[in-house]
């Protein structure tokens, strides 16, 4: 069976039932399929909400306040409790789970958005959970996601995920609010976002979460562009985390027309302009070309240009010929340092290690 990543949100809507407090034996059924699919061999990522609500029900606030500092006090108590309670429920399963507390001005950042994703990579290696909001604490109005569905998309790219399920109180997108619209049909597949879905977007009605269908659909807009595939359906469907992960046709699924890699490979080819070069010995040439290996420190003969991890650069052969484009994993400081070594004396050169290649061979197009 082919071993997915799958990102899954949960919102407000879901993780309350539509009350003032979290849902806890829901939760717990969340997490049942969430450590089925784990067990199964799949990586799975729960982007959770919720800290707002947790925070107003550990202080024993009845009225959900209206200003930002106030839902962002009642976030920072709440999320330590929300945390606590998604440790304890994967527990049950002998899971971990690892905290990731994000903001888009994190991931806007190259530099930023590399280190988040090798906490990312680095959890899901050790089998553990990520579990990611947003940093509601210093998320304020120009740097905040603003949602969970917008911070689950660039979490869903941050783990190079194959599916994203967006997890709500409706079953999927409908033709129409189905609160106030009661002859409103699901919508069962969209391969591209038009103006006209947009439009069939409402707010949020149920007054618990932000966005409403809107902000989904801007996270799946987001998620699709990336090759990522995404599903909205209903938190409180049977088994619903496990039979989207099959595939089964449930709620609205948003298909993407490229894989992750073709998306990324094509970002690499017509993407910014190289920001410095690295020349390679023959024995590198022929692994990178011939074999489609990653590219390892051991090779480079020359680092030229002042570039940073995260960066697009040209790969050259000894004769001067651009033999590929790919995206460093160290700066052209680093590489100067490392080239022409071990991979394995990486540490002792730098002081410190973010991998053993130079270019990872997802990260290479060969021209
Ligand atoms: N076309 C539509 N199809 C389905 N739901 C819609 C539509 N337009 C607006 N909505 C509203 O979006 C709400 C879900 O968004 P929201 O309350 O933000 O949930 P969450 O907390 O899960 O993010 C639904 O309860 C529904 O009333
Ligand atoms: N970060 C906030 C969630 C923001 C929000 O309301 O998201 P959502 O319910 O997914 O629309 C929290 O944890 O309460």
């Amino acid at each position: 069976m082919f071993k997915k990543t799958i990102v899954v949100k949960l919102g407000t809507s879901v993780l309350t039932g539509g009350s003032a407090k979290l849902d806890r034996a829901h939760m717990v059924e969340l997490v049942r399929q969430c450590a089925k699919l784990h067990n199964a061999g799949h990586q799975v990522i729960v982007v959770t909400s919720g800290a707002v609500a947790a925070g107003r029900e550990h202080l024993g606030m009845h009225d959900l306040p209206t200003t930002v500092a106030n839902k962002q006090m009642l976030a920072a108590v709440g999320q330590s409790q929300l945390i606590l309670t998604w440790e304890n429920l994967f527990n049950i399963y002998g899971l971990h789970v690892g905290q990731m507390l994000l903001t888009r001005a994190d991931l806007d950042d190259r530099e930023r958005f590399l280190n988040a994703r090798d906490t990312m990579r680095t959890l899901l290696k050790h089998r553990i959970i990520p579990i990611v909001n947003e940093n509601d604490a210093v998320a304020t109005s120009e740097i905040k996601v603003g949602d969970n569905d917008n911070l689950s998309a660039l979490a869903a790219i941050l783990a190079d995920a194959d599916l994203l399920i967006l997890l709500t109180d409706q079953s999927g997108l409908f033709t129409a609010d189905p609160r106030t619209n009661k002859d409103a049909k699901l919508i069962s597949q969209i391969t591209e976002i038009t103006d006209e879905i947009r439009q069939l977007a409402g707010g949020s009605v149920s007054g618990l979460g932000t966005g409403g269908m809107a902000t989904k659909l801007q996270a799946a807009d987001v998620a699709m562009r990336a090759g990522i595939d995404v599903v909205i359906a209903a938190g409180n469907e049977e088994q619903v985390i496990k039979r989207v992960a099959e595939g089964e046709s449930l709620g609205t699924l948003f298909l993407s027309k490229k894989s992750p890699l073709e998306h990324r490979k094509q970002w690499i080819l017509a993407g910014p302009p190289p920001a410095g070069q690295i020349t390679i010995d023959a024995g590198a040439e022929t692994a990178v070309v011939a074999k489609g290996s990653s590219l390892l420190p051991k090779g480079i003969t020359h680092v030229a240009g002042a570039y940073g991890r995260g960066d697009v650069i040209l790969v050259m052969s000894q004769t001067g010929k651009v033999i590929a484009r790919g995206i460093a994993r160290y700066s052209s400081i680093e590489l100067e340092a490392i080239k022409g070594i071990h991979s394995e004396d990486i540490e002792k050169t730098l002081g410190y290690v973010y991998g053993s290649v130079a270019i990872h061979r997802d990260d290479l197009v060969v021209l």
